[in-house]
């Protein structure tokens, strides 16, 4: 759940306060450092070690309000950095003569800090708008607004067993009550007598949700008078539901996802913990890390969608830790954007060689940093959801599917718990599509997805098999619990209307279950949940059948 902005502001203002504290000593620590380089100018580490400490500073100087701190820093960095990395060779008198100057300069700033006159953070009001908490918890609520609820009672029937929570409502005065109390993902309205239903005021502060017209004419006024009243959807009766919720599924906002997953590598703590608000506040979870060498682990254990790296690092630079993480299959595709002080483009461009995908530059506007994050994450995430799901139902692939049995087997045998499979075939699903059209057929497939989808637990794993053949795998669950669910699924369907050229057809299906421990792998379950499938289509479809146990 997002933090409210009030929060947000203050964890930003403390990150800014804890920084300025910290500056005069870190100037001091500059003054120690430099001083000690002058005695020994030929010692490499010593320069590493001021090297590392202006770096820090360029970095956050400008993010946290301190612009002339990062400029100065910056002018000391550049001469250490061509020492240290292209000449390997300690300082001139000539060269500590040059940067005498700036380097005290610099711990001048430290030790009397000022802010610019428009500092960046704290901003001075929410960078985003916030979205609200429900959009993320009730994407399946839908309200009804019919003047006559016996109308509707087959379609609220139809919505239910596609999965969908309805609230029906005879007034527009106890709708927009509702509304404000719990905003629904949709409201339909059925083709009211009085047109003044359709101009229903909420208060300001209310997000309209989509409206849908359910329309008993499919005439020219009454479309444009939907549209007139703002209807984002309009269907003529009778209502197809699966149809309907296809619809409200396309306007849900993106938001509702769930967040991206964002992993921060960087070794200046006030410049992570400032990626960390900034992104969070934009509703993305983070993990900071200050020390590289634990990347390996918390890939394994948060499951980053992005990578957020500084470049300069000593134990390991960010560099070194993209191509680690490039080196490994299971991450090759988790964008890495680079986040340093390094401005000089072609240093930019050898970076982004190792296989990153952008580079930023500190000090960062909070919404270039945010945009850059999400754009990637999502593409990211979209292009592996293409790769693992069925374009038509949006299930897991078949070879998704088989790995997860795969996968769920072996945990199941490991941890001695129960696992079922079932297999489920729509019945005579050819008619469907030589009596209505293959389009038709593909909107069953779909409303179909949905109801298992909506009905199983977020732990069950639903793919389609192949054609109109589905697959359940459900953890943790006994056979004959298996059975009780998929017998709820059965006759839900069953039940639910599609309609075709304006007539209504129902379609019933098949069902074979199998479980472990009694079947011995996963191909044997398979096995046996097909058999079990075969027989309920001989015996006369519309029916499950629970495998028997195996010798
Ligand atoms: N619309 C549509 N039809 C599909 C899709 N995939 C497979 N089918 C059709 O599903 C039908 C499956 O037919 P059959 O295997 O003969 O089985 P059935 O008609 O369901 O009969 P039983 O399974 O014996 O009850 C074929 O007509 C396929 O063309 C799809 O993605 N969309």
């Amino acid at each position: 759940m997002m933090a409210d902005q009030a929060s947000i502001l203050e964890q930003l203002e403390a990150v800014s306060r804890a920084f300025k504290t910290q500056l005069p000593e870190r100037g001091r620590e500059i003054e120690r450092q430099w001083s000690a380089v002058r005695k020994q100018p030929d010692d490499l580490d010593l320069l590493e070690g001021l090297y590392r400490l202006t770096h820090n500073l360029a970095g956050a100087g400008g993010t946290f309000g301190f612009s002339q701190i990062t400029d100065v820093a910056r002018e000391v960095t550049e001469p250490l950095r061509i020492t240290l990395k292209e000449r390997k060779v300690g300082l001139s008198d000539a060269e500590q003569a040059s940067l005498d100057a700036r380097v005290k300069l610099l711990t001048e700033l430290c030790i009397h800090p000022t802010l610019d006159t428009e500092a960046n953070i704290p901003p001075a009001k929410p960078l985003f708008p916030e979205l609200p908490a429900t959009l993320h918890s009730l994407t399946k609520l839908v309200y009804l607004l019919s003047e006559c609820t016996e109308d509707v009672s087959g379609l609220v029937e139809n919505l239910q067993n596609l999965g969908a929570r309805v609230g029906l409502f005879e007034s527009v005065k106890s709708l927009g009550n509702a509304i404000l109390e719990t905003p629904p993902a949709a409201v339909l309205v059925n083709s009211p007598a009085d047109e003044e239903l359709l101009t229903f005021d909420l208060p300001e502060t209310v997000i309209r949700p989509p409206m849908i017209m359910l329309s008993e004419s499919d005439d020219f006024d009454s479309r444009l008078s939907a549209v007139r009243a703002g209807m984002e959807g309009f269907f003529v009766k009778p209502i197809d539901a699966s149809a309907v919720l296809n619809l409200v599924d396309s306007l849900r906002p993106r938001e509702e996802a769930s967040p991206f997953r964002v992993l921060i590598v960087d070794d200046d703590q006030s410049q992570a913990e400032y990626a960390s608000i900034v992104l969070e506040q934009a509703g993305i979870t983070t993990r900071v890390i200050h020390d590289p060498t634990e990347v390996l682990e918390q890939l394994a254990e948060f499951n980053p969608e992005l990578l957020l790296f500084d470049v300069y690092m000593p134990q390991c630079s960010g560099i070194e830790l993209a191509k680690i993480v490039r080196q490994m299959d299971n991450y090759v595709g988790v964008p890495i954007i680079f986040l340093s002080v390094e401005r000089e483009r072609i240093r930019q461009l050898e970076a982004l060689q190792t296989g990153a995908d952008d580079f930023l530059t500190k000090p960062i506007r909070p919404k270039e940093l945010v945009s850059s994050v999400m754009i990637r994450a999502w593409r990211a995430r979209t292009l592996r959801w293409l790769m693992v799901r069925d374009s038509l139902t949006g299930l897991f692939n078949h070879a998704v599917i088989m790995e997860r049995l795969n996968n769920s087997f072996a945990l199941a045998q490991r941890q001695n718990s129960h696992l079922s499979v079932a297999m489920i075939d729509l019945d005579h699903f050819k008619r469907i599509n030589d009596n209505y059209g293959h389009s038709t057929g593909d909107r069953v497939l779909i409303g179909f997805s949905r109801l298992l989808r909506e009905r199983l637990r977020e732990s069950d794993v639903v793919g389609r098999y192949g054609g109109e053949e589905f697959l359940v795998v459900l953890p943790d669950t006994t056979l004959e619990h298996a059975e009780l669910v998929i017998e709820a699924v059965r006759t839900a369907f069953a039940k639910t209307s599609f309609t075709a050229n304006g007539a209504l057809f129902s379609v019933t299906l098949s069902a074979g279950i199998a479980g472990f421990p009694r079947s011995g792998s996963a191909s044997g379950l398979l096995d046996a949940a097909d058999i079990a499938l075969y027989k309920a289509k001989e015996q006369g479809r519309n029916r499950t059948i629970t495998a028997a146990p195996q010798p």
